[in-house]
């Protein structure tokens, strides 16, 4: 396959019906960085070092770092990996987990990383750093530009780190769209991964699952074969894409949608995110998108805590608003 000179090329991205503007790619020291990042935009971050000491993780040097522990690993029967809350499964709701939870030790997961053939269940480590790992792995996490995602950090008043997801993807994997209540600093560390990231105010367009839901902040809405019926706003939604390769930084700010795939007929992927808690709301009027959809969640919240049936959400909601505020 010819590589353009970024490394991958177009024909190693899923078919996506929609059509995608560019996420802007900076160079760390552009102070359009921190505008757009004040702005809670997304930007791909160019020649920092944030994750520079972990360049070296390749497959050889984690299997020989990343210590005895179990890590976390799903397996899927298709190329999809869409989270569940396992606190939010009720027995009896018929809901079906999309993947198996495993725990796995490195060599083991190495092992079925390398065997594995197009159609067998794909596997996808996704792993909190923590000081299981062995202590090169510790070093390099030390040695992570920590002046640089901690001053992201205090620039726009972020709150505490909650945790670094390690991510050891096969090639083609795919996370399906969701949203997180955390700001990101996605750190890609080797292979390539296209990023699809929609704003907080096109959720009308994404579906969500409601909250109760094991696929709460999780798009409703198939990427591979959209239900135009069941979903006809998906059509308008106006999205923005980037591919990171190693050593760059997307930013993904907190309650922005984001699909991620690893490159199709590409190498395996390794990540670390950054998770920060958000900032102190400063409210102003009219509300940003991302507040709406906090005030969203917080009414779903609340009717299921008085009505108890989930039924009977939509039901009061039909009945407060159409032929009123309509
Ligand atoms: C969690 C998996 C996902 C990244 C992501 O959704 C995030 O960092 O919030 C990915 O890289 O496949
Ligand atoms: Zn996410």
């Amino acid at each position: 396959m010819a590589m353009d000179n970024k490394g991958w090329n177009a024909s190693q991205l899923r078919n996506c019906d929609l059509q995608f503007d560019e996420i802007p790619r900076l160079h760390h020291n552009d102070p359009k960085v921190d505008e757009l990042m004040s702005e809670n935009k997304p930007v791909v971050v160019l020649g920092s070092n944030l994750a520079k000491s972990a360049e070296k993780w390749d497959l050889d040097y984690l299997e020989r770092h990343m210590g005895e522990s179990d890590f976390t690993v799903f397996q899927s029967k298709s190329h999809k990996f869409k989270y569940y809350d396992d606190k939010k499964v009720t027995s009896g709701d018929g809901f079906v987990p999309p993947t198996k939870k495993l725990d796995m030790k490195l060599p083991e997961f190495i092992k079925r990383l390398r065997a594995w053939k197009k159609g067998e269940d794909r596997l996808y480590l996704q792993q909190g750093l923590n000081n299981t790992v062995g202590p090169a792995i510790v070093h390099d996490f030390l040695n992570f530009d920590w002046n640089f995602c901690t001053g992201k950090q205090s620039k726009h008043n972020w709150g505490s780190l909650t945790s670094n997801l390690m991510l050891i993807g096969m090639e083609g994997n795919v996370t399906p769209c969701h949203y997180d209540e955390q700001e990101n600093l996605f750190a890609q560390v080797h292979g390539f991964k296209r990023c699809i990231l929609f704003p907080p105010d096109q959720f009308e367009c994404l579906y969500p699952h409601p909250v109760h839901h094991p696929h709460d902040r999780q798009s409703m809405v198939d990427f591979d074969r959209p239900d135009y019926n069941k979903f006809p706003k998906f059509r308008q939604a106006k999205g923005f894409e980037t591919v990171v390769g190693p050593g760059e930084v997307l930013y993904i700010p907190m309650y922005w949608w984001h699909h991620v795939e690893s490159l199709m007929q590409g190498s395996y992927t390794v990540s670390v995110n950054f998770w920060y808690k958000g900032g102190p709301v400063s409210v102003s009027y009219p509300l940003k998108g991302h507040q709406k959809v906090a005030v969203m969640r917080n009414v779903e919240k609340m009717l299921l805590d008085v009505l108890q049936d989930p039924k009977e959400i939509p039901v009061l909601l039909r009945a407060m608003v159409l032929g009123r505020y309509t």
